[in-house]
């Protein structure tokens, strides 16, 4: 192969953004190079032991290796087991180095991050901890059965764990313990802020598949066109037609950005969405009648979001307290809405006695900031 009269030599691998790829997509290379260079750093805190207390290891194994051993993973941990295992054994070798168990039974297996499997249509947590990349446990265990129709609205003050919980079910984070089943092909991701294409508009609304996918599923410019009038951007079909390639990112709101997302999953049509605050900038009625839209096409919805006018679309309710612990109950969305308006009047009533105790209560039944 030539690029502009110079030839552009072959190889059976090449490195990228730290993974190396091999011309088979095997990831041997790979996972043999993390398994080199992770044991070199344990190496230099092995011969630094002394200097360290237990607790001090565990840290350093924290930042230091157990990120080398994680980098990408959900990339390459289709590779084959017995290779795996040699990066499995470098944590083991931490543990040895440590010493103390009640440090290092934090340290779940690396293998469980491999651990997703596959039902027909629920999902299923079966004591699977939320943990971050940094390895912070941001809820130690965490069990949950949902099935199509139980639409999850999922509360909790800020930075218990929510949208952690998507990148897991999503298939972004590894899981490190207990056991995970989702069905295949079934998850459909909405962030806040979503990613528009390089493309026309037309692609932008079928993202991540190509026009030759929309052929084969024989989906018309016509069904298209209904989609965006589901989600309110007909406006913008007239004005720049579905073929012009435009910066979309530049030229999109943030609201039409969030619906055009939804457009997208209205596209795809998947079992479950989660949708993280992903319609935080659209108009409350028009909200509405997205999510309205969404529950009559089949979509099975776990929903982030602060607005309580999203509250009567779900039937469950996941509530984090900020603690690590939860609750999953069913959903009462009228009476949850009167404990959200008993709140808002205390709120404003500053001279009432009880005034803290109660704010307090309602805090933690509603699971808000307290
Ligand atoms: N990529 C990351 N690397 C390391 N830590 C992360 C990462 N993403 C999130 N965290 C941490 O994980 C914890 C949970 O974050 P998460 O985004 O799940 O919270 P949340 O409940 O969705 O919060 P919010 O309501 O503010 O959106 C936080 O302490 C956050 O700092």
């Amino acid at each position: 192969m030539s690029l502009s009269g110079v030839t552009i030599p072959s190889k059976t691998s090449i490195s990228m953004l730290g993974i190396t790829i091999s011309n088979n997509l095997s990831w041997e290379n790979h996972v043999r190079s993390i398994a080199k260079s992770a044991p070199q750093k344990l190496g230099f805190v092995f011969r630094a032991r002394n200097y360290f207390t237990f607790s001090h290891l565990v840290m350093i194994f924290k930042a230091q290796i157990r990120p080398v051993l994680k980098y990408c993973s959900h990339i390459w941990s289709a590779a084959p087991k017995h290779i795996l295992k040699l990066l499995d054994s470098v944590q083991k070798r931490t543990i040895l180095l440590v010493g103390d168990a009640s440090l290092t039974n934090s340290l779940t297996s690396l293998e469980h991050r491999r651990m997703i499997q596959s039902t027909n249509n629920e999902i299923i947590l079966h004591n699977v901890p939320i943990v971050t990349p940094n390895c912070d446990i941001v809820c130690p265990s965490l069990s949950l059965h949902l099935e199509p129709g139980q639409h999850l609205l999922i509360t909790g003050p800020n930075g218990c764990g929510k949208s952690s919980l998507f990148r897991i079910l999503s298939g972004l984070w590894p899981i490190y313990g207990g056991e995970l089943y989702t069905p295949k092909n079934a998850m459909f991701y909405i962030p806040q802020r979503p990613y528009m294409v390089i493309g026309n508009l037309r692609d932008q609304v079928i993202y991540p598949d190509t026009y030759a996918d929309m052929i084969n599923k024989q989906i018309t410019e016509e069904d298209l066109r209904k989609i965006m009038r589901l989600v309110h951007l007909d406006h913008i079909v007239e004005r720049d037609t579905f073929h012009e390639v435009k910066d979309w990112t530049d030229i999109l709101s943030g609201g039409e950005k969030q619906r055009m997302a939804v457009a997208r999953l209205f596209y795809h049509r998947p079992k479950y969405a989660l949708l993280d605050e992903c319609t935080s900038a659209v108009s409350i009625d028009v909200e509405s009648h997205i999510y309205q839209s969404a529950i009559d096409m089949g979509i099975t919805l776990l929903t982030i979001t602060h607005r309580p006018t999203l509250w009567k679309f779900h039937t469950h309710i996941l509530q984090f307290d900020g603690t690590g612990l939860w609750e999953f109950n069913r959903l009462n969305h009228i009476s949850r809405l009167d404990l959200k308006k008993e709140k808002d009047a205390l709120l404003k009533k500053e001279d009432s006695i009880d005034r803290t105790q109660r704010l307090d209560e309602l805090n933690k039944l509603l699971g808000e900031e307290l």
